[in-house]
């Protein structure tokens, strides 16, 4: 029997918890405050950071959006960022990605104060996750844990197999479920017969980005499949990584496209921003 890991579901659930916080929070007159910044007209970008808008105003979380002509130069972008950083009713600051090309994604990340960088990107956050401090966790990793502890999934001495070695996805997911005591092996482009390792995974998760590349011959019976994916079809629609059709017979639980971990990832990402307002990421710069 397949069960469907309903990520926009948990998502609904998650954010009527939250929101029973946040009023709790402003009746002690803190209104927790993110701050999405937009460059360019990516399509795709401006319809994720729509996502991230509505999903703060359903949990009564305050945010404002600061959209940048495409040409918009580095030095314009960090003075912003540097406002933001010294504004104390600014709680997050998220950056959307990916960024133009005349800037450099790493300069903009490190400028972000780690207190307000609710995406967990900046190093000083990637480096607490790594030694299993407390941080903002990066929010699509933060949101498939959460899906696989909403379901009671256990982790402990389970092999995870994470396709895909991306500093926002693959890299900490590995960490996290490592944490959780899971055996995690990598795999990405260069693996050979990487279909005879994903055939060992208990939990597999895809993160690849090439549409439909996995399918139930790389899967073994009752595998635990979670598909990070997320590819346009010619018709405008959405599609995973992974086969879907194909794939849910042979798993226990998997995750759909969309209504999966796409709805997870923004979130989470509300999670960490109530995190910030509370002051729980405390950091030295
Ligand atoms: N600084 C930064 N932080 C991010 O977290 C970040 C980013 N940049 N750049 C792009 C990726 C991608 N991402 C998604 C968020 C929500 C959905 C989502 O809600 N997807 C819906 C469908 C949405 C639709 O129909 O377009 C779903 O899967 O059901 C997908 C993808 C966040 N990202």
């Amino acid at each position: 029997m397949t069960t469907l890991l309903n990520g926009k579901e948990l998502s609904e659930e998650l954010k009527q918890k939250m929101k029973i916080e946040v009023d709790e929070l402003k009746e002690k007159g803190l209104t927790p405050h993110l701050t999405v910044i937009l460059v360019g007209d990516n399509p795709a970008s401006k319809s994720y950071v729509r996502g991230k808008e509505k999903a703060c105003a359903v949990t009564g979380i305050s945010s404002n959006l600061i959209e940048l002509p495409d040409d918009t130069t580095e030095e314009e972008l960090l003075s912003i960022i540097d406002e933001q950083n010294n504004d104390d009713s600014v709680h997050g600051i998220l950056v959307q990605l990916p960024l133009p090309d005349q800037m450099d994604e790493q300069k903009i990340i490190h400028a972000i104060s780690p207190a307000k960088d609710v995406d967990g990107f900046h190093p000083i956050n990637v480096g607490k996750m790594m030694t299993g401090e407390d941080t903002f966790i990066p929010c699509t990793p933060y949101g498939i844990l959460t899906m696989l502890q909403s379901k009671d999934i256990s982790l402990e001495g389970k092999h995870a197999v994470i396709i895909g070695r991306s500093n926002i996805v693959g890299k900490p997911i590995g960490l996290l479920l490592l944490q959780e005591n899971a055996t995690v092996t990598y795999t990405h482009s260069r693996t050979k017969n990487l279909q005879e390792i994903t055939k060992q995974a208990d939990i597999l998760i895809v993160a690849m980005g090439r549409a439909h590349a996995i399918n139930a011959d790389y899967i073994k019976k009752d595998a635990v499949v979670i598909d990070v994916g997320i590819n346009r079809k010619d018709d405008g629609k959405l599609t995973g990584d992974v086969d879907f059709e194909n794939a849910k017979e042979k798993a226990s639980f998997i995750t759909p496209v969309p209504r999966g971990v796409g709805p997870m990832t923004i979130t989470m990402l509300l999670k960490n921003t109530i995190k910030a307002a509370k002051g729980l990421n405390h950091v030295e710069r």
